[in-house]
């Protein structure tokens, strides 16, 4: 699988990355909001036991414990996507086996015992759905998982039984946003038993006009047909994006472009600049990118800015910032760099 963040593919515009996660618990264990620390841990290795039994694993794989490393470390790997915000609240008891290249994250004691993430980066469900199953499978080989034979697997939210998959993926829709069709789009999708949560997942807002859109029911269908139902969805999203996207292109041609260069003229030479702003402005050059107004930045340059400026990375690379507007100006001061490279 490749990491969306490094990843330079033309055809990962629309669709930024796909994700597959899995929730499973061990029967006859109670759920982690109900776990004492050392029984919390005892979990942590038994799913070590188990995973690390192939030695592939080993060479492959780390652990990290949320409770050994600084809360600007696992914030920042909530902020690249590896953890959830669930995972980030209980970190105290809470770890993840994560893999080089950052493409599979088996989250431990998030909402359920085992959260099995793997992303791709574009369109890609399958290959993720591939990865998360075969991490699945050699856990459960070792594990007792809480299973029932008429519904499924258990999970510590009702919502989430039955296969315990979200597939989701992050889109981006500048368009759509500024052409106000985005409520429609999901009112559309709810009907369909899908989602769509901001850049962060549950309960965030969408910023950068990114978007993620998953499956709500988990019950009563195959994960298969979860996936297929989703990339239909995705098509049909991605039709109505390109086809807004070459009306505007056609009708307000000039604005069009005078807004993506305005956009990448803020971020190249502006002396400070707030996160919310920067990332609307990424989001232009992103899509000026995707039309081919813009020639000479890419697709990797815009992702890592997008995950590598929120004031905790500045924070991680400035040691001392006292106040607002010093990270304003080390924010700017970071994409200047980059983008002038
Ligand atoms: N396609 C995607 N690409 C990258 N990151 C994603 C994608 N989909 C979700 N994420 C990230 O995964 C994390 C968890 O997302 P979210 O809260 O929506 O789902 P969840 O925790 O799996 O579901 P639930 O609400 O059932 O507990 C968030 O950090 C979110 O940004």
């Amino acid at each position: 699988m490749e990491n969306w963040i490094s990843s330079n593919s033309i055809n990962n515009g629309i669709v930024i990355s796909s994700r597959i996660r899995l929730a499973r618990n061990f029967s006859n264990v109670k759920f982690p909001h109900r776990l004492g620390i050392e029984d919390a841990k005892d979990i942590i290795k038994n799913v070590e036991k188990v995973f690390y039994k192939d030695e592939f694993n080993t060479e492959k794989y780390k652990t990290k414990q949320l409770w050994d490393r600084t809360d600007e470390e696992n914030i920042i790997d909530f902020e690249k996507h590896i953890i959830s915000k669930k995972l980030l609240n209980n970190s105290s008891k809470a770890a993840y086996i994560v893999n080089k290249d950052e493409t599979v994250s088996i989250m431990i004691n998030e909402e359920d015992h085992i959260r099995i993430q793997c992303i791709n980066a574009g369109f890609n469900l399958e290959k993720a759905y591939d990865m998360a199953n075969k991490i699945d499978d050699l856990l459960e080989s070792g594990l007792d998982y809480a299973f029932h034979e008429k519904i499924g697997y258990i999970t510590a939210c009702p919502t989430n039984c039955g296969t315990g998959i979200r597939a989701s993926v992050m889109l981006h829709l500048p368009v759509l946003t500024i052409k106000n069709e985005i409520s429609k789009v999901m009112n559309s999708v709810s009907k369909l038993g899908m989602t769509i949560r901001g850049l962060f997942g549950e309960g965030s807002n969408a910023m950068g006009h990114l978007y993620q859109l998953s499956n709500q029911v988990t019950i009563g269908i195959e994960e298969k047909e979860i996936i297929n139902n989703l990339s239909n969805v995705v098509k049909q999203i991605i039709y109505l994006e390109k086809s807004k996207r070459n009306e505007m292109n056609s009708t307000m041609k000039y604005e069009f472009e005078d807004k993506t260069f305005r956009a990448l003229g803020a971020l190249k030479y502006s002396r400070m600049i707030t996160y919310k702003e920067a990332i609307n402005h990424l989001s232009y050059v992103r899509l000026g990118v995707e039309m081919g107004i813009i020639e000479d930045i890419n697709y990797k340059k815009i992702n890592s800015l997008l995950v590598g400026i929120s004031d905790y990375s500045i924070l991680k690379k400035e040691k001392e910032i006292s106040n607002s507007k010093e990270y304003q100006v080390k924010r700017s001061e970071m994409i200047r760099n980059k983008l002038n490279k």
